[in-house]
Order: structure tokens, then sequence, then C-alpha cells
């Protein structure tokens, strides 16, 4: 289960060692730290993807939502700006309307979604703390969407559970994005394999998990971080050899795995 408070005490993107050949052709460790928790190990090159192509384009309401969430002590729970612009291409692409999200914080990729459904779309969007949804939702309100969001507070499972007891959810739901307790995951991906249509699509976040998932079990690491590793490890395999879904992992934000149902 995921602990907000641990989650929160997220540090940014883990700090790398480099080996490099220096003038005089001596080896030398480089130590650097980047303060993003994108997978793009490059300040540099991230901040020109965000400045060049991502903040521009952004929606007045992402953004004022992105700002009040930068004053939240938990904003490394965000989805990053980019990867909201990724997420509001792909719903318009694969013209979702009936969508589902499983852990909001307080709303950036929710209202990408919102941005991106149709007026008559729908969201059913879950969060064990309603607080920080509270935190977001004027910006969702005066970006005039909050109408196709049904937020549940409290954990999602219970109520993945209750959806599947009627039997006109099964196959209903054109998308599904799950960025909350890594460690139910695959609990997730059961149900959601019933209540996604057919050629729905379910984006499954944080897969790449801080590059945690190459690195070495004893190597050094912050402590959430080692305890969903193993989780996040487990998902990827179990996806991979899933053959009721096609696959496509992405280095976005953490590393984002879509999976479209085709059985
Ligand atoms: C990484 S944050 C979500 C970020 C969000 N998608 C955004 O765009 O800002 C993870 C969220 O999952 C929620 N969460 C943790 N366990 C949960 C559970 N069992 N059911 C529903 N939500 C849960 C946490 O409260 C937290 O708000």
């Amino acid at each position: 289960m995921a602990s907000t408070a641990t989650e929160a005490a997220a540090q940014p993107a883990a700090a790398a060692e480099q080996q490099q050949v220096n003038g005089n052709g001596e080896q030398k460790t480089r130590h650097s730290e980047v303060g993003h928790k994108s997978l793009l190990k490059s300040d540099d090159l991230y901040q020109y993807i965000l400045e060049t192509s991502v903040y521009p384009r952004e929606p007045e309401s992402m953004k004022e939502l992105r700002e009040v969430t930068a004053k939240h002590p938990w904003n490394l729970m965000t989805t990053s700006a980019d990867e909201g612009q990724f997420l509001n291409m792909l719903l318009k692409l694969i013209g979702a309307k009936k969508t589902m999200e499983i852990g909001v914080y307080t709303g950036y990729s929710l209202l990408a979604t919102a941005l991106a459904i149709p007026e008559d779309g729908t969201i059913l969007a879950m969060d064990i703390n309603r607080e920080n949804y509270e935190l977001g939702l004027p910006c969702i309100e005066k970006a005039g969407v909050a109408h196709k969001i049904d937020f549940r507070e409290g954990p999602a499972l219970p109520v993945l559970d209750q959806l599947l007891e009627d039997d006109a959810n099964h196959g209903s739901f054109d998308f599904v994005f799950v960025d909350a307790d890594k460690d139910n995951y695959l609990n997730y991906h059961e149900r959601l394999m019933k209540l996604v249509k057919m050629g729905g699509l379910i984006g499954y976040d944080n897969t790449l998990w801080n590059g945690s998932v190459v690195l070495p079990a004893d190597a050094p690491m912050r402590k959430y971080i080692r305890y969903y590793r193993d989780f996040v490890i487990e998902l990827n395999k179990a996806l991979a050899a899933d053959d009721r879904v096609e696959i496509c992992q992405l280095p976005v934000g953490d590393g984002v795995t879509l999976c479209r149902r085709v059985k």
C-alpha cells in the first residue's frame, strides 16, 4: 500500500555516477544529480522539451494547477507537464469518452484527461485522499470540466470489485490511467482487463520506477523506491507475458506502459 507520506519524502531523481575521461586521459567519476524525475538524465534537454513544446502549449488551467501543486509538500507525486501533454494527445487520438483514473493527488493528469474527452465524457476518479483533490478542484472548475468527474474517496480496489458486479460495466471503459499504489497494480490489472473494452487502453505510470528497475538489488536506494521496486519489476514481466494485451513502454516521465486490450 502506498504511503503518501513516504512518497512525499521522495527526493529529485537518483544521483548518477558517470565515468568520464579527462584531458589527460584519466578515468574520472563524475557525480551528477538532475533536478527532475524524468528519466531523461539531462536537465538541459528536459528543460528544452518543457520550454519549447510543453509550457507554450499548456492550457492556462493546467498551468495554474501545476503552480498550486508546486507549493504542496508532496509535489513530487504530480504527473509532469510533458506527461500531461502526452496523455491529453493520446486520449484525443483514441477518441476516449468513458475513462477512469486511479491515483488523483491534486489532479494534473485528471485535468489533462478532462480537457481531452468530449463534453459528455466521464472520468471515474479514485484516491484515498480527498483533501489533495480539493486543492486542485478550483482550477478544474474554472476550466469548465468538473462535471465530467465522478470522484470517489477511498481505496480503488473495492470500487473496481463493485463495478464488476454490474455486467453493464464490463468492457465499457475506453481508457484507464493507473498512478497509485504500485503493490496493487497487478490486482488492478486483473480487474481492469474485464472493465476496459476490447481495443481500449490502460496506462500504468512509473513503470521504470526512478530507474531502479535496472539497479542491482543491493544498490543504495531511497526506502520507498526500494519497497516498490520489486512490485514494478514483477508488473513489467507480467505485462510482457500477458497475451491479452499489446504493450508499449515509454520513457516519458517515470515510465508509462500502455496496454491495449486485444483478448
Ligand atoms: C503519484 S500520485 C498520483 C498523481 C496524479 N496522477 C497527478 O497527476 O498528480 C499517487 C496517488 O495515489 C493515491 N493512492 C495511494 N493508494 C491508493 C489506493 N489504494 N487507492 C486509490 N488511490 C491511492 C495517493 O493518495 C496519491 O494521491
